[in-house]
């Protein structure tokens, strides 16, 4: 069981892991908290038919875990030839609660392997303070990757090793960038005895009935944006620089149409870090319908026209984001991004030549500098703080009011279960 809160690194890990399984035979069950799954199809593609995506909210609420089982099933059955089965955890679910459902499956092919969770090396102590809860999971944890020690100065990470030490009860700790640990650390399989990793039954019975305010993600909303039509960079760099503070996590892919008509654009922030990963467009599978259709239902948009002939406007590419924090205004933020789309008449002028220098300083120029091994993103990424972004050219910001509705925007949004 892969944990973590949110943008900590369990996606790069898990991609990590697939890459360096040696030999072994690893299949990823992928829990996105969101209507899209970012997380699902950062992963899948590595594994195939391997991957399987447990939607949108957080599975530790699942009220049915039958699902959970059938895929526990598909993957454990003989001709799936399958060792290792590795359920990656929303960034805001409760993974004890997690440990419990793979524990009530009845497959005797089913071993319980433990809990890993990622902590943000960078991130660690803010969220510790708004989020408590965090300690719970640490205790709990078999194994604990201190991750993105590349963003934090040798005095702070023994600093935050020493505090995520004293919080574990008897978990391995170990220190990573871009989650490259040795996977030997996690495939080392454990007989199930009284004890199940940190987690005694008891621990486990006792939670019985647990009370839903401890979960983290009760306090969390997420909103979901789809758009067939490019997004304009200088107003998109101008929404993200003017982020509000509860929204902690952003990731997705952007298309800026033809201000880069070869690449599109994988997004992260986490917190105040903000970073852009240029990916071609020609290794994306096509995408053949419109993505989440039934996401239009309950959006301010629901009353415009579907996009049918607007979808695959620049060859079936879309822009797709899931927005996560607390307290935020879900409507405001989509009202945001579908502003900065570029409407069909937009779509006529030519690009505004400068227009992508916002973006690109979000992105790495060499593959090298801070990811040695330049795994994680072959295509070049770059590590920005949002302390950073106010150097960040902002003209595009007055663009901002020139929005029309009338193209192929879909938005979506999840209340937090
Ligand atoms: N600098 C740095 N960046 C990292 C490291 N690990 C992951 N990242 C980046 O952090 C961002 C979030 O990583 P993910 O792996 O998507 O995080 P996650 O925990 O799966 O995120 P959620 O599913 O939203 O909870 C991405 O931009 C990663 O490339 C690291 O060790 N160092």
């Amino acid at each position: 069981m892969l944990a973590g809160f949110l943008g900590s690194g369990k996606t790069t890990l898990l991609n990590h892991l697939l890459h360096s399984s040696r030999g072994s035979r690893i299949a990823a069950v992928v829990n996105d908290f969101g209507a899209i799954e970012i997380d699902a199809m950062a992963v899948a593609g590595q594994l195939g038919d391997s991957t399987v995506s447990l939607g949108n909210g957080c599975l530790c609420c699942a009220v049915d875990v039958s699902e959970l089982d059938a895929y526990l099933d598909r993957l454990t059955g003989p001709a799936a030839g399958i060792d290792v089965i590795v359920i990656e955890a929303s960034g805001l679910a409760e993974p004890r609660e997690l440990a419990r459902m793979v524990l009530a499956s009845e497959n005797p092919r089913v071993v319980y392997g433990g809990l890993v969770e990622v902590v943000d090396a960078a991130e660690f102590d803010a969220t510790r303070e708004r989020h408590p809860e965090i300690e719970r999971h640490l205790r709990i944890a078999d194994l604990v990757v201190l991750n993105k020690t590349d963003r934090v100065d040798a005095a702070a990470r023994e600093q935050t090793l020493g505090v995520v030490r004293s919080l574990t009860d008897r978990a391995a700790v170990v220190c990573a960038s871009y989650g490259r640990i040795d996977p030997e650390l996690l495939f080392d399989r454990k007989a199930v005895t009284e004890r199940v990793g940190q987690l005694s039954f008891d621990d486990l019975r006792a939670h019985e009935g647990h009370a839903d305010h401890e979960h983290l993600h009760l306090a969390y909303d997420s909103v979901s944006f789809t758009s067939g039509m490019p997004m304009d960079p200088r107003r998109t760099m101008a929404f993200l620089d003017s982020r509000p503070k509860g929204l902690y996590r952003i990731k997705g892919y952007i298309d800026f149409g033809a201000a880069d008509p070869v690449n599109r654009y994988e997004v992260h922030a986490v917190g105040r870090f903000l970073r852009f990963s240029p990916e071609p467009w020609s290794s994306v599978p096509a995408t053949p319908e419109p993505p989440m259709p039934g996401a239009w239902a309950s959006e301010p948009w629901a009353s415009l026209p579907l996009p049918s002939e607007n979808w695959g406007v620049g060859g079936g590419r879309f822009t797709r984001l899931v927005l996560i924090g607390s307290a935020i205004d879900g409507d405001a933020l989509l009202e945001g991004l579908a502003a900065c789309r570029i409407t069909t008449s937009g779509a006529q002028e030519p690009p505004d030549e400068h227009g992508m220098w916002g973006v690109l300083r979000y992105v790495r120029r060499s593959a090298d500098e801070d990811d040695p091994a330049g795994a994680a993103d072959a295509g070049g990424t770059a590590d920005v703080d949002r302390g950073d972004a106010a150097a960040t050219d902002t003209d595009g910001v007055g663009d901002t009011g020139s929005t029309e509705y009338s193209d192929a925007g879909g938005t979506g949004r999840t209340q937090a279960p």
